[in-house]
């Protein structure tokens, strides 16, 4: 097998190729994600009884700019690179751009006819998009709206109960909703009225359609009122004062934008009002994004930039020399009690977990790049950070951070004087249920503390959300709205297809091997496809359990790609315990297709995007279903088919991957492919894998696969146990022998061994240490 021909093949298409694994140019290849062509960018477009994008409108001044229009967006599309680094805005056309769309600040004025609630069902159904209010109803119109009481059997009622009792809201509280669908991107301008610039910007990027994700979630967040007002019966949802949000679609659905569009626009209009009223539009610090990694917050601040280019609204990534404008706390204020209540909460709370776990594992490794990240900026930002204190706050707009950068702020670092962020209006949690898990608990709860200001909004998005999680944050907003004295709004929750499922537009395999050594085996004949089997086409992610054993792998793996197709510069690794300058190069060579094949941990399992990606592997088994969720979910990005994620089990994996085959067989249902030849997982799997105890689950969220923790395992080496013994025996063979032949020596020249330092018969021999 020439492997070069094989690993160059993803890079330059030959137009030879007709079929098969080499088809790079037609067939098969084409639906690979990398391929450029570009999908449909919704996962889920069913039809529902003829469902249809509502009454087509006639439109007579407008159907020839808008054929226009689409030509236009052809041209840009065929433009976008998606494999390429993502570019800065530079701030000199940013100016330019804002004065131009100050120029054309009117949005065109369309009588836009809403649709009817059915109209709306059936759209929002056949994006298999499901909104309900999850708390927050008016309570007697709540109470006014609840069914009639049923007679139950004693037992169900009392589970019920306790249910009830640990989530926080009772069943009935839940009502589905039919809000206004955005159908298409014309609609944020004509109906919702987003400022043009922010809509251009939209439209440059090339995104074509809304995703199901967008669909359902931005008329909610941009105008309430106006996406409720033909839905009936929702006098108890009273959106006056906006809504809370919970967004749960698949990973690569485009939630980004979709908390993006809204922050930016709120900005927009506000700053419109303060000028209307005289004042001056300044910069204030109005929405905090909080993602769990900083790939992903430069990920969103790159996004962010975007998508204002010439708005005027700055997008900063938080550092630990920025200076933020915030209030100090007074000293009764302080949040000891509260802080110390929430863990207590939580701790309590976390008993309650759901089946899709909330990835303590990945987080694990995300707490530790934080203190990383810390270890590798202390020296810079120890100088930066007196000279920051004197400066005047930053231009900030949006910000963007990880967690425990903001809370050092906001811990007033040396003065210890506790900061709070009063003016702030809208907090993002991005990866939600990760930063509402334990690890990350108590620093998101501070950050959410500290936006005061009553009229906060808080959205939180996943592709996976335990309903512990989402029981946590319906609480923890009615605690709050009791501290702050305010009115809690409605918390309304999106799902789009099925809840913790992974992306259901890829192909998914699970292969079993019976030893560690078997599978770096499978793993080469994935890399380098005999004539039959899958080829898995560079570029890919290759996950592991711990760092170390990314570092072996990527140890055994760099010398498999030949000098001519690149060499060891084509395999990579990146993890947490890499400074943050490597990892930033790492991630631009990898997004730019000069690494093939990237050796990572879970730091990058979550929210990263990488277009390109045309699989991933589980080298070693994710210790969560969510986990699968989210790794899975690196490839097929927007909808685009093709991807392929690979997961490796051994025996040591079989009292656990049960989690892992169920994910996938639901994706597979939803896919339609359960039950065919092709599905990764058979009925007989999963009635055959054993059922996974929940405190083995939980158990191994934090943990991983014990095995695999220590010493021996973290080498990945295809020897078998037998010849790595038998080398291990052979190298302290050789050691023992020189230590004996120097103890000869030192013999030979003092005349006694154990008395070699400072005291024995040669005093001109050096200090040589102690031996081992
Ligand atoms: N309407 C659209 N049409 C086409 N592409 C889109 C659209 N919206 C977003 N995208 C692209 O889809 C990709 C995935 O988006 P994004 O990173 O926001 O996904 P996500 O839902 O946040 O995924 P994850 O759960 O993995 O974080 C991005 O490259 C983004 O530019």
């Amino acid at each position: 097998m020439d492997i070069l021909k094989v690993l160059s093949r993803g890079i330059k298409p030959t137009k030879k190729c007709t079929h098969g694994a080499g088809a790079s140019a037609s067939g098969a290849a084409q639906l690979l994600p990398s391929s450029g062509a570009l999908p449909n960018p919704q996962f889920f477009h069913d039809d529902v009884g003829g469902a249809t994008r509502g009454k087509k409108r006639k439109r007579r001044n407008g159907a020839r700019d808008e054929k226009a229009a689409e030509d236009d967006e052809e041209v840009a599309l065929s433009d976008v690179d998606y494999f390429a680094p993502k570019p800065a805005t530079n701030e000199a056309s940013s100016k330019q751009r804002t004065i131009a769309a100050e120029q054309t600040e009117q949005p065109p004025k369309r009588k836009v006819k809403l649709l009817d609630e059915d109209e709306c069902r059936q759209i929002l159904r056949s994006h298999r998009l499901k909104l309900t209010v999850f708390s927050g109803r008016t309570e007697q119109a709540a109470a006014a709206t609840k069914p009639p009481k049923e007679k139950k059997a004693k037992k169900s009622k009392d589970d019920e109960k306790k249910q009830s009792a640990k989530s926080g809201e009772s069943k009935d509280d839940k009502k589905q909703i039919y809000t206004q669908p955005l159908n298409s991107f014309g609609e944020l301008r004509h109906v919702y009225g987003v400022s043009p610039q922010l809509a251009d910007n939209l439209t440059r990027q090339g995104f074509r359609a809304p995703t199901e994700v967008q669909i359902g979630s931005l008329p909610l967040q941009l105008q309430p009122k106006t996406a409720l007002k033909k839905a009936k019966d929702v006098d108890d949802i009273n959106v006056g004062r906006g809504i809370d949000f919970l967004g749960v679609a698949p990973t690569g659905s485009g939630k980004t934008i979709s908390f993006l569009i809204p922050a930016i626009d709120s900005i927009l209009r506000r700053r419109k009002k303060s000028e209307g009223d005289g004042q001056d539009g300044e910069h204030v610090l109005a929405a905090i994004v909080v993602a769990p990694t900083r790939e992903l917050a430069s990920q969103i601040v790159n996004e962010g930039r975007k998508l204002a280019i010439g708005t005027d609204v700055r997008v900063v990534l938080m550092k630990k020399s920025l200076r933020l404008a915030a209030e100090d706390v007074k000293m009764e204020d302080q949040p000891e009690r509260e802080g110390a209540s929430l863990e207590e909460d939580s701790e309590g709370e976390s008993d309650n977990e759901s089946e899709a776990g909330t990835a303590s594992a990945d987080g694990s490794e995300q707490e530790e790049e934080e203190s990383n990240a810390e270890h590798d900026e202390a020296a810079a930002n120890k100088k930066d950070s007196s000279a920051a204190a004197a400066k005047p706050p930053a231009k900030v707009d949006i910000l963007v951070t990880t967690p425990k950068i903001l809370l050092n702020f906001l811990s007033g670092g040396k003065s210890g004087v506790k900061k709070s962020l009063p003016q702030v209006r809208s907090l993002i949690l991005d990866e939600a249920d990760v930063l509402l898990d334990p690890i990350f608990r108590k620093q998101t709860m501070t950050i959410w503390k500290a936006c005061s200001n009553p009229d906060l909004s808080l959205t939180c998005w996943s592709a996976t959300m335990a309903s512990n999680i989402e029981a946590l944050i319906a609480n923890e907003i009615s605690k709050r709205c009791k501290r702050v004295k305010c009115s809690p709004k409605p918390l309304i929750r999106l799902v789009v297809g099925l809840k913790d499922t992974a992306v259901p537009n890829i192909t998914h395999k699970l292969i079993y091997t019976a030893t560690e050594p078997g599978k770096l085996l499978a793993l080469r004949q994935l890399l380098h496809p005999a004539d039959s089997g899958p080829p898995l086409r560079p570029p890919f992610l290759v996950f592991t359990q711990t760092i170390e054993r990314a570092q072996a792998l990527h140890d055994e793996l760099k010398y498999d790609i030949p000098l001519e197709a690149g060499g060891s510069a084509r395999v990579a690794v990146l993890h947490s315990s890499l400074p943050g300058s490597v990892r930033s190069k790492i991630m631009a060579r990898f997004r730019a297709g000069e690494v093939w094949v990237l050796i990572t941990t879970d730091v990058l399992a979550r929210g990263v995007d990488f277009a390109g990606v045309n699989g991933i592997v589980n080298y070693d088994v994710p210790t969560s279903a969510a986990a699968y969720v989210h790794r899975a979910g690196r490839t097929g990005r927007a909808g685009r088919e093709g991807g392929v994620a690979v997961t490796f089990y051994t025996k040591d994996d079989i009292p656990f991957v049960k989690s892992v085959a169920n994910v996938i067989a639901m994706s597979e249902k939803q896919a339609g492919k359960s039950g065919q030849d092709g599905a990764a997982v058979q009925k007989w799997l999963l009635d055959a894998l054993p059922k996974v105890a929940k405190d083995d689950k939980r158990k191994l969220k934090v943990r991983g696969v014990e095995s695999r923790r220590t010493g021996g395992r973290a080498t990945i080496t295809t020897k078998s146990t037998w010849d790595l013994k038998r080398e291990r025996n052979r190298v302290q063979a050789i050691e023992a022998s020189k230590k004996r032949k120097k103890m000869q020596k030192r013999e030979a020249a003092g005349g006694g061994g154990d008395n070699v330092v400072g005291g024995g018969g040669n005093d001109t021999e050096e200090w040589g240490g102690l031996d081992d």
